[in-house]
């Protein structure tokens, strides 16, 4: 007999439930990156049609924020050049937000011109990958931000902003949580809505996950932070359980555990959305995401891409493995 998802899922009574996980919340916005995050380190160039079916066949997961692409020098991340076309094509869907990556003014100015009502900022807790990445010292990105900033205000467009390597860095190894801390605040007081605290890749464990998270939630209250997890060592499902019970919200994750940061060499793709949803659906907390769908969604990217489907759930579910 074939067994559908259903069937391995325990639906607790809503008594046993209440025993079972007084920590967790009620409900989760996940933010699929894998549009840009999972897509930016693809080797060969994937093509702009697939790239707009992607983020259309996501659009219909009931996913509320697809992160789209990138407005950044196409000398830096070839793969995200074509993000006028992508940003012009994809069907925008009612009550989806479809923010893009900013890291200077005129990569707003591009983006806006594109059609993105929500951009993101993202700097990092490590100096040298902020060189690395974004070509500038923490400070100095802290005042690209601010003309972003300034520029999103007068036209009312959203800025999330990121922070990278907040559980270790590619090039120093072990990053202080207070300096985690201090970057998140100034983006926050700088006027970003939320802040994504990136394990860009993902050395993070449950134990650094939550001294970080403490160290942060000195300064920030945790309905503002998102946290993204980056799955290098296996630890992105504990990392974002510790996370859940220290009060976030918001997780990031891509479709099929698609990506990786081109400036974190060694690091793997992103916790799969796929293995987040069966979690928290799991625990009984809302995503308003169909996982069905959301598997399709995987298996077609996969598919275009010709790279194995990273899901743990994915590859339990799906018909075609
Ligand atoms: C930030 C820059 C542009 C600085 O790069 P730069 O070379 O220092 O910039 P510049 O101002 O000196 O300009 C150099 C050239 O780039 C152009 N340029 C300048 N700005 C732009 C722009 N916005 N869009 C397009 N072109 C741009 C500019 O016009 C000029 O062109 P040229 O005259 O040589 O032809 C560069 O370092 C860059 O593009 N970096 C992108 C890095 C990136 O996208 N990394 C991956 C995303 S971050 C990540 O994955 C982590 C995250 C968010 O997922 C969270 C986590 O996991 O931790």
């Amino acid at each position: 007999m074939d067994l559908g998802w259903g069937d391995y899922v325990e639906i607790p009574t809503a008594r046993s439930l209440s025993s079972m996980r007084p920590e967790f919340p009620n409900r989760v916005k996940i933010v699929e990156v894998g549009p840009r995050d999972g897509l930016q380190n693809e080797k060969t160039p994937v093509p702009t049609d697939v790239k707009i079916e992607f983020i259309n066949r996501l659009s219909q997961t009931g996913l509320k924020v697809i992160e789209a692409t990138s407005f950044v020098s196409a000398k830096w991340i070839p793969q995200m050049a074509d993000h006028t076309e992508v940003m012009k094509a994809i069907h925008q869907r009612k009550g989806v937000s479809y923010p893009v990556l900013t890291p200077n003014i005129k990569g707003f100015k591009a983006a806006v011109n594109a059609g993105a009502k929500e951009v993101a900022i993202f700097g990092a807790a490590s100096e040298t990958f902020s060189h690395k990445n974004i070509n500038c010292s923490i400070e100095e990105s802290l005042i690209r931000f601010k003309d972003v900033m300034d520029a999103a205000n007068e036209l009312g467009v959203k800025v999330r902003g990121y922070v990278s390597c907040v559980c270790g860095c590619p090039y120093e190894g072990k990053i202080d949580p207070s300096v985690v801390a201090k970057v998140a605040k100034k983006l926050y007081d700088m006027g970003c809505y939320e802040i994504s605290l990136g394990d860009t890749i993902g050395v993070g464990t449950p134990g650094s996950m939550r001294l970080m998270l403490e160290e942060v939630t000195k300064v920030l209250p945790s309905s503002i932070l998102a946290v993204h997890c980056h799955d290098t060592y296996g630890q992105a499902l504990p990392n974002i359980l510790t996370a859940l019970q220290m009060g976030i919200t918001v997780i990031d994750a891509s479709v099929a555990g698609l990506g990786g940061c081109p400036y974190a060499k060694g690091a793997s793709g992103n916790v799969a959305t796929e293995d987040v949803v069966y979690m928290l659906h799991g625990l009984q907390i809302e995503t308003n995401v169909d996982l069905n769908k959301l598997i399709d969604a995987g298996n077609y990217i996969c598919r275009a891409v010709n790279r194995p489907n990273l899901s743990k759930v994915s590859q339990a579910l799906s018909k075609e493995c």
